[in-house]
Order: structure tokens, then sequence, then C-alpha cells
């Protein structure tokens, strides 16, 4: 039988033991799903909307996920960024936000190189906590595959504290003021929020005034979703859906193709077009018209909105000569699908220092590209897709707090990708909703 790994498969662990990988395999394909089918379905319908030009995707979370950063403070700061970002882009801009974390299950990495070099020392790349350890050492490097089945467990619990924040009151609207208090004095975006949050608070007073139910403000949809990466994990995670008797990935609501996984008949493509979960693909610079076309019918045969979200990471420099021929052509050819703009990917560089990094203006360029391509054509930029983190992180440069290169090793803590402090992401919410005003 031809398995997906015969299809060509990029970017996989070479797992040294073949009956622990076995065993953890085994381990996965009888614990009970972290998501339900029928909630993958409502984001699906919720993507259907970002679709038809009538709502806004907001993604984000960490480049990777670790296993000891599920603390609650790390879950509920990148949670609380995301629920204010999300309400300033809801009512500075009057659209329905669809949130969508970057977390619980976003634990493996594609790398550009498989080995890393320290000091005359070449290890294994790190490939996430999904695979081996980021500790530089031989050890520390050797893919283990009960990793995966810790995967599922950390998994499970930030996604349970998530649930438990966003229906239990954490997320109630009437709490807009609270997310920002340790912030407020201390950072004019924060001033800024909390004159918004002034304005909500005295339009919920109006609204309960002419007698809206309070109750309606007290919980808020938010999903998971992470790059589907490791074969093993997402085919053990696959499940037939008790109501419809179709398949569905039942290790997050929503996943995606990386770019460096999207080849149309490797194996990545193949397992997620079986699925019936949302699901996204990332598109780089390279992607042609015919490719990304070529990827929607494989993906999504049926033109099923909702069902496929294209992620453009093109680079600030290059947006605005290759967006436009992509969206023009898959647009003629029919095909339904969201538009999504993640402006970190294609911004990366290294600092002198040696720190990966990203520019907070190049960031806003890649957006601003993105918004201004698609009112050119007439097509409607749904969303983005941000690395983030809650914390007040030195990772990229710029922003309101001018970090420059020299902070960055302040507070470095990723262990991939630079990500956008909570100042930033704060500010970025701002700037796109400005342009969605617009
Ligand atoms: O997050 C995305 C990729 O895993 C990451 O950008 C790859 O980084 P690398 O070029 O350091 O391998
Ligand atoms: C690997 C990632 O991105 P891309 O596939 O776009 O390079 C990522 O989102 O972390
Ligand atoms: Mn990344």
């Amino acid at each position: 039988m031809q398995t997906l790994r015969d299809l060509g498969a990029a970017q996989q662990p070479q797992w040294p033991n073949q009956a622990a990988l076995d065993a953890a395999v085994g381990k996965l394909r009888s614990v009970p799903p972290l998501v339900f089918a029928g909630e993958c379905d409502d984001l699906k319908s919720k993507l259907a909307a970002v679709t038809r030009g009538e709502a806004f995707l907001l993604q984000g979370g960490d480049c990777a996920e670790t296993f000891d950063g599920v603390t609650a403070d790390n879950v509920r700061n990148k949670l609380r960024v995301l629920l204010q970002m999300a309400v300033v882009l809801t009512y500075a801009a009057s659209v329905p936000v669809v949130k969508l974390g970057r977390l619980a299950g976003q634990y493996a990495k594609p790398r550009s190189s498989d080995t890393e070099t320290r000091e005359g020392l070449t290890l294994p790349a790190y490939r996430g906590d999904a695979v081996n350890g980021f500790e530089f050492t031989a050890e520390s490097r050797v893919p283990d595959p009960q990793r995966l089945v810790e995967v599922y467990h950390a998994s499970a619990s930030t996604l349970n504290l998530v649930r438990a924040f966003v229906t239990g009151g954490y997320a109630d609207l009437r709490q807009v003021h609270t997310w920002n208090t340790d912030f407020v004095k201390s950072s004019p975006v924060g001033r800024r929020y909390e004159q918004l949050a002034d304005e909500i608070d005295r339009a919920l007073t109006f609204m309960k005034a002419i007698g809206a139910d309070p109750d309606e403000f007290h919980r808020v949809d938010f999903h998971s979703s992470h790059e589907a990466l490791i074969l093993e994990y997402e085919h053990a995670l696959t499940r037939v859906d008790s109501r419809t008797q179709q398949p569905y990935d039942v290790s997050s609501h929503f996943v995606w193709i990386g770019e460096r996984t999207r080849q149309l008949d490797g194996a990545h493509v193949e397992l997620l077009s079986h699925i019936k979960n949302p699901i996204g693909v990332k598109l780089g610079p390279t992607t042609t018209p015919d490719d990304a076309i070529a990827l929607a019918n494989k993906l999504n045969p049926e033109n099923e909105p909702g069902r496929l979200t294209f992620i453009t990471r093109m680079g600030a420099g290059k947006i605005r000569d290759l967006l436009p021929n992509l969206v023009e052509k898959v647009t003629a050819a029919g095909i339904q699908v969201a538009w999504v703009c993640d402006p970190m990917h294609g911004n990366t560089w290294e600092a002198s220092s040696g720190y990966k990094t990203r520019s907070f203006e190049d960031v806003i360029h890649e957006v601003q590209g993105f918004f201004d391509v698609h009112h050119a054509l007439g097509t409607w930029p749904g969303g983005v897709h941000v690395e983030l983190t809650g914390d007040d992180v030195t990772e990229c440069v710029g922003g309101g707090e001018a970090l420059a290169e020299i902070d960055l090793g302040n507070r470095y803590e990723s262990v991939c990708d630079p990500r956008l402090n909570r100042v930033q992401s704060l500010e970025l919410s701002f700037l796109v909703a400005e342009m969605l005003r617009k």
C-alpha cells in the first residue's frame, strides 16, 4: 500500500526508532479528539463570510509554541492581546472579526536547513518541540516520537484554558478595560486603546438601556489553528465524524499547508485534500497563478466558500508586483477563496548580532500593499496572519517604542521566528483598522 511518505513528504523528521514511532502513533489514534467536527464547520461558515467580503480574519500566535510555554500566564497573555486586537478591528472598522489563534498545536517547524552550526559544531536543526529539543546538544536534537504525544497533551491543556476564558467571562466585552490595566499608563497605544474602550463602554450602557441582553456580550467565538506539518501526527488525529461520516483532522479547527510543503503532488496536499476542516495554504513569491488554481482545484474541488484560505507572504518589497496577477487570475477562474496576508514570513532578516528579526515598518508596508492591491482589483482583503505574543518581548525592531537592533538581546524568547510584542500587535491592529475603514 502506498503511504503518505511515499508521495514525497517534505520537511519530515527522520525518526530513528520505528517501534517508538508506532507506539506514539498508536497512542494518538486512541485519544479523544481535541475539537469537535461541528466546531470546524462553524469556523468554515465564518470563513465563508470572509470569502464573501463580509468579515475579516485575525489569525495570530507564536511562530513556535513550546512545552515550557504552556502556562496560564502565557496562554492568557496571548489570548488577551488577540481579544484587544479584535476589539480594535471590530469597533474601529465596524467589521465582524473572525478570531483564530495560532495556538494549541503549533509545535512543528519546517526549516531552511537540516542542520545548524555553532562554533564549529554541526547538529540537526531544531524542528519544533513536536520533534526535538531546542537545546544545542546532540542528545536533545535527536527526533523523539514520544514528543508527538506530548504535543497532544500540551494542545489539550492550552485549548482547555482558552475555552474556559472565552466562555467563562474573561472575554466578556464588558471586560475591555480590564484587559488593558497593567498597560495603559505606560504606552501611547495603551492610552489610545483606553479611549476606544471608553467608547465601547458607553455603547454597551446605551444598548443595555434600550433593552439589549447583556449576556450577548459574555462569550466570544475563538478557534485554534496550526501548520499541518508532521504527517504521522495529523493522520493519527484524523477521525470520521459520526454525524456526517466524513473525515476531520481533530487536532485543530483549522490547519494550513506551509510554503515549503505545498507541492501539488506532495503528501501534505494529499492528506489535507481528504479532510473536511477549513484549511489554508501559504503562498510565497514563487507561486504562479497556475499553481494557485491547481491547488484550489485539488483542495476545494467543489469550490465551497470557507473551505480554502490563501495566506500570501510575498515580502513588503514584492507584494505590489506579485499579488495583482495572482489575485486577478484566481478570481477570473471563479475560485472561491479567502485572501489573507501574512506580513511576517517574507520580511525576516538577520541582525548583525545574529538574531533573526523583522521590522515593524516592513510588516505594515506589506499589509498596506495587500490592501492596496485588493482595493485596486475590487477584491476583499480578508484578513491578517501574524506571529505575535502577549508579552513585552524584543524580537521585531521598530514600532511606536522604536525598538532598535541593539535592544533585541534584552528579551528575545522565540525559539524560531521573531514575534510582534504586545505594543506592536496593538499598534498593528489600529493601523489595520484604519486601512479597513477606508
Ligand atoms: O516559521 C517559519 C519557518 O519555520 C522559519 O521561517 C524557518 O526559519 P529558518 O530559515 O531559520 O529555518
Ligand atoms: C513556516 C511558516 O511560514 P511559511 O510556510 O509561510 O514559511 C510559519 O507560518 O511559521
Ligand atoms: Mn514562522
